[in-house]
Order: structure tokens, then sequence, then C-alpha cells
């Protein structure tokens, strides 16, 4: 736990919570240099889909249907049973109203299609959208996947503040829930904010650990391990191999190398890390997969590097990072959901049963429940 960067980031949110707007406008001229709107208008709509070449417009089509054909397959059916005449079950509804964070100091226009296609197969009604901008604008490729999503409301406004304003519902109507991976900042302040709307994951600054034997191609594993180095600073890299040529090789700045005497070994210091991702590059990566209980997202085999899976296989790239992934998982369209629990009880299961909770009641001292099963005829 980092108490400095949890104190600063709280100092800014209780800024926001008391001053609103105006704290909101501060941060964003001081760690974004703007001032201005901060809703897109339709004229920045209009102007950024004519700087999209034809070309890109087909890339970003195709991937979204990719990322759609994934996706569609994980919508669950309210699960509903009938016993003793009784109705009982799970119905799930969509969150109404919704904030998606996409992280602007390198602007990833992946990062929209990534949460806003889930959004809409599970029928969130209402969308606000948040990227920090660049020189008083908004990526032209982050408002083309808005405007192919539907979405239409986009705000220039990153960082914390960013947050502060879709949690407290400042310069916008308050959201209920916040998606989207950002850098530290971001990261804190979305786990500070949980409570008062709910939050996907802590998805923060990206992180990559293969799991490596003799057999890997030496060139592959290092680019995949830079590849999300690249994301910035606070991006990890570890290499967990056998192979003494592969850690020689890989020995790089940013790159932290683990030298085991076994696979098993490797796995196990995986599950020690539990990176966001795994790749493993071995003779046999599926005989690990058993082996492997704490990582966002495991890929196999040499032919899914990260970054593919980051743009185009149509799985999710927003991934628990910082150990988070001992007690949660990638994004998928059930949690845009929420369950209800139903229940439709008859009369004669409820007078069958009903000794249960009386006697229940009893032993917990609770008259009025007590009473309350009671009186019924
Ligand atoms: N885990 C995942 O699923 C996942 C997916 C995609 C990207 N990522 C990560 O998201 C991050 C994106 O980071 P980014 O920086 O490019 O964009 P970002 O939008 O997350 O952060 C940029 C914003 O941070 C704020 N900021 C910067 N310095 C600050 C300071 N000193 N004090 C307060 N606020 C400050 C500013 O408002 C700025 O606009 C990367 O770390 C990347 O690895 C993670
Ligand atoms: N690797 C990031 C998740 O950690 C996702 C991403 C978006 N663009 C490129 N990469
Ligand atoms: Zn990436």
């Amino acid at each position: 736990m980092d108490f400095e960067l949890e104190s600063y980031v709280a100092g800014i949110l209780r800024d926001i919570r008391e001053r609103g707007i105006e704290a909101v406008k501060e941060y964003s001229k001081k760690f974004d240099g703007y001032e201005g709107e901060f809703l897109v208008s339709e004229e920045e709509f209009e102007e950024a889909e004519r700087l999209i070449p034809e070309k890109d417009k087909e890339i970003i089509k195709r991937t979204i249907e990719r990322i759609r054909f994934y996706h569609e397959k994980q919508l669950e059916n309210d699960k509903l049973y009938i016993k003793n005449a009784s109705l009982y079950g799970i119905i799930y509804k969509p969150i109404r109203r919704i904030g998606i964070y996409v992280p602007g100091g390198k602007p990833l226009p992946s990062t929209l299609m990534m949460v806003g296609v889930p959004a809409k197969i599970a029928g969130v009604k209402e969308i606000a959208v948040t990227i920090p901008p660049k020189n008083g604008k908004v990526n032209p490729y982050v408002l083309y996947v808005a405007k192919l999503l539907g979405i239409k409301e986009v705000y220039k406004l990153g960082g914390i503040q960013a947050i502060g304003a879709m949690a407290y519902g400042i310069g916008m109507k308050k959201v209920d829930k916040i998606f989207g991976p950002g850098n530290k900042f971001v990261n804190e302040a979305k786990r500070q904010v949980f409570g008062v709307v709910g939050i996907d994951s802590l998805a923060g600054p990206s992180e990559i650990a293969v799991i490596a034997d003799e057999s890997a191609n030496k060139e592959y594993v290092l680019y995949d391990l830079l590849s999300q180095l690249e994301h910035g600073k606070d991006s990890k890299a570890w290499l967990l191999t056998t192979s003494r040529e592969l850690a020689e090789y890989c020995n790089r700045d940013g790159i932290e190398v683990v030298l085991c005497k076994s696979l098993e070994e490797c796995a196990e210091k995986a599950n020690e890390i539990a990176p966001e991702h795994l790749e493993i590059i071995t003779e046999n990566p599926m005989g690990l997969v058993d082996l492997i209980d704490n990582a966002g997202a495991i890929y196999l085999g040499e032919y899914t590097p990260v970054p593919a899976a980051d743009y185009f296989l149509g799985v999710n790239h927003v991934l628990p990072t910082g150990g988070a992934a001992k007690f949660s998982g990638v994004l998928t369209v059930m949690d845009f959901m929420k369950r209800i629990s139903l229940a439709y009880v008859s009369r004669e299961e409820f007078l069958a049963e009903r000794y249960l909770g009386i006697r229940l009641a009893e032993i917990e001292g609770l008259e009025m429940h007590k009473r309350s099963m009671e009186v019924r005829r």
C-alpha cells in the first residue's frame, strides 16, 4: 500500500467534494492544461470523424465485431426454479448509468472498445465517458469509437478529477459504477470512491509475467515483456524461466528476471506475483494452466502475445493489477449487470416451513421477525 499516494489522492478528492466544479476546473487546468467546456460538442464529433482515414474506420469496425463476438457468449440468463409452487432465483438487470474512464496520457481508443462493447451487450442505457484532453482536444479515434457505440456523452476530463466528477456528480449526472483502467492516480481514486459508486476492478499500470522454457523464441519473449513496459514508468515485467540463456538475453532495464529450477517453481512465483497478464511459452503450455491460481489473463503459446489480446483477439484487456488478480478478474459483460434475488412463495410452502424461521428468530431474540411470520394465516 502506497500511503503517500493514498493521502495525496484523498486530499484532491476531498477538495473536489467540498468545492465542486471550481475544484474540478482548477485540477483540469493544473494537470491537463485544459480550460473550457468539458462536454464534447456535436461539431467535435463530426470533426473527429472527418479526420479518420476510411481504412482505419474499417479496422475499428472489424475489431469491435471481434470483441462483440467474444463477449456475447458471456451474457447470463435469469436463473429461476419452481419448488412447492414457489418461485425462486436470481434475475439480472443492467446498471442504469455508468462512467467509462479512457486513459489519455497515451490515448487508448481500444480501451473504449473493450469497455463500451460489453456495456452495450449488457443493455446499459446511459454511458458517460471521460478522457483527459491533449492540447484541448479529445483523441479523434476515441470519439469515433464512441459514435459507433452510440455514446454521445463524452467529457474532456482526466485523472482524479474525472473520477471525482463521475462519482460525486459534478459537472455531470452522477454515475452508478465507474469502469476503465488508468494510471496510479486514477486507480487509487477509483479505489477511494468505491462505496459512493461501484468500480469494475483495480486496473492500474500494466503488467506482464512470462513463464518460458528452453523451447521459447528469445526475441518473442523479449518483445512481449517490453510491450507492457511501454505503457509507462509504473508498469512491470517479470520473466520466470528455467533457461539460463533466455534469462541472460532478457536481462534488460525494467525486466525482473527469475531463474527457476523447474516450471512448477515458475508457476508458484507467478501465483505470488498475481500478474495482470501471464504468458506461458513452453513446450506444453496447457500442462501448466492447472497450477496457476492468480493471474488476470493467461495466454498460451507463441501466437498469443499480450499485444494481440490488447487489440484484436476479442478477449477483454481490462484486467486487475498490483496483486488484485488474487481476488478479482477480467472485465466481463456481467460486471455491467446486477444480480437481484427473487422469490414468490406459495401459501402452502410458507405455512409448512415457517417453523424454521420462527425458531431462528427466537434464537436471535428478534421478536418482530417472529411476529411477521406468525401473523400470516
Ligand atoms: N490494467 C488494465 O486493464 C489497463 C488497460 C489499459 C491501460 N492501463 C494502464 O493505464 C495507464 C494509463 O496511464 P496514462 O498516464 O497514459 O493515462 P491516464 O489517463 O490514466 O492518466 C493521465 C492523467 O493523470 C493525471 N495525472 C498525471 N500526473 C498527475 C499528478 N502528479 N497528480 C495528479 N494527477 C495526475 C492527469 O490528469 C492526466 O490527464 C497506464 O499505466 C497503462 O498501463 C491498464
Ligand atoms: N496492455 C493494456 C492492458 O494492460 C491494454 C492496452 C491498450 N492498448 C495497448 N494495450
Ligand atoms: Zn498494452
